[in-house]
């Protein structure tokens, strides 16, 4: 048994993606994606991605963490799958049902309405999400948005001199934060420009977070730091966000399709069988 993929990246964010709806696929688990993800003696990626059919959208997307973990959402991947599909695209996710439409200016996803109230965070106990009374060594006050998925935003004056790769475990995994959570580092330089760092849930530190720059955008809005348009500046580069009046997120940037290939899931130990 062979099955088909596309590696593709959104800003350096990569993924594997297995369209289930033009081949069969074993059932996908936690064993499967962190086979695939592993970048030592699997394909490698950030995220492995699934697509299958939807009965409320034109189809569903499926986002697994390198880790194994099945999420919420995914903004990098939901451009890479809009760029597949070709047209305008309702995706179906965990997270909701969102939209993306490819332009001349990269592919905008209709991200829906980030939530603040901190059980829709969740959070373990109430507090203030616009400024958590919490502190994790010079890491303090964040704020604490759900944009399908959940965020913490830092803001800092150079999110370059945080040692994400200590502390940005160490917040992931607290347990103030019971689904554990993505953790933004941000500096804002404009009033329409911010420059961010994510250390993502289940995956680490990657190049580049969609629903992370959603966030952080919604985040220093709310603070009155920002306008309401802004450019924010990933690692990988850059990506456009806008929170409209009506409440809606709006993300746009760029997706590419690095190559295809196929596998034998018996390579990496995995078989029909066994993925179940
Ligand atoms: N890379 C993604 C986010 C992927 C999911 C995230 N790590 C989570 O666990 O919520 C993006 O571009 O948004």
């Amino acid at each position: 048994m062979r099955i088909d993929f596309t590696k593709m990246h959104g800003l350096g964010n990569d993924f594997v993606v297995l369209d289930a709806r033009v081949q069969s696929l074993p059932p996908i688990d936690a064993a499967f994606a962190t086979a695939l993800a592993d970048r030592h003696t699997g394909i490698g990626c950030d995220q492995l991605i699934v697509i299958e059919p939807s009965e409320s959208g034109d189809f569903r997307m499926r986002i697994f963490n390198a880790d194994g973990s099945e999420v919420e959402a995914c903004g990098n991947a939901t451009r890479a799958v809009g760029l597949l599909h070709g047209d305008s695209a309702r995706i179906e996710t965990l997270g909701g049902l969102i939209s993306a439409t490819p332009g001349e200016s990269g592919i905008a996803v209709e991200m829906g309405k980030p939530r603040f109230d901190w059980d829709a965070i969740p959070l373990a106990y109430a507090m203030d999400t616009r400024t958590m009374p919490l502190a994790w060594e010079d890491l303090a006050n964040p704020v604490a948005v759900n944009v399908g998925n959940p965020h913490v935003i830092f803001f800092v004056a150079d999110p370059y001199a945080v040692d994400m790769a200590r502390l940005g475990p160490l917040i992931e995994t607290d347990s103030v934060f019971p689904e554990r959570v993505n953790v933004n580092v941000a500096a804002v330089t404009a009033r329409d420009a911010i420059s961010l760092r994510v250390w993502e849930r289940g995956a680490g530190l990657t190049r580049a977070c969609g629903t992370g720059a959603c966030a952080t955008a919604v985040g220093a809005m709310t603070r009155g730091l920002v306008d309401r348009k802004v450019t924010v500046t990933l690692p990988g580069g850059p990506l456009q966000i806008e929170w409209r009046e009506d409440g809606e997120i709006v993300m746009t940037g760029p997706a590419t399709e690095s190559f295809r290939g196929s596998f034998d899931p018996a390579d990496y130990g995995l078989t029909a069988g066994s993925a179940d």
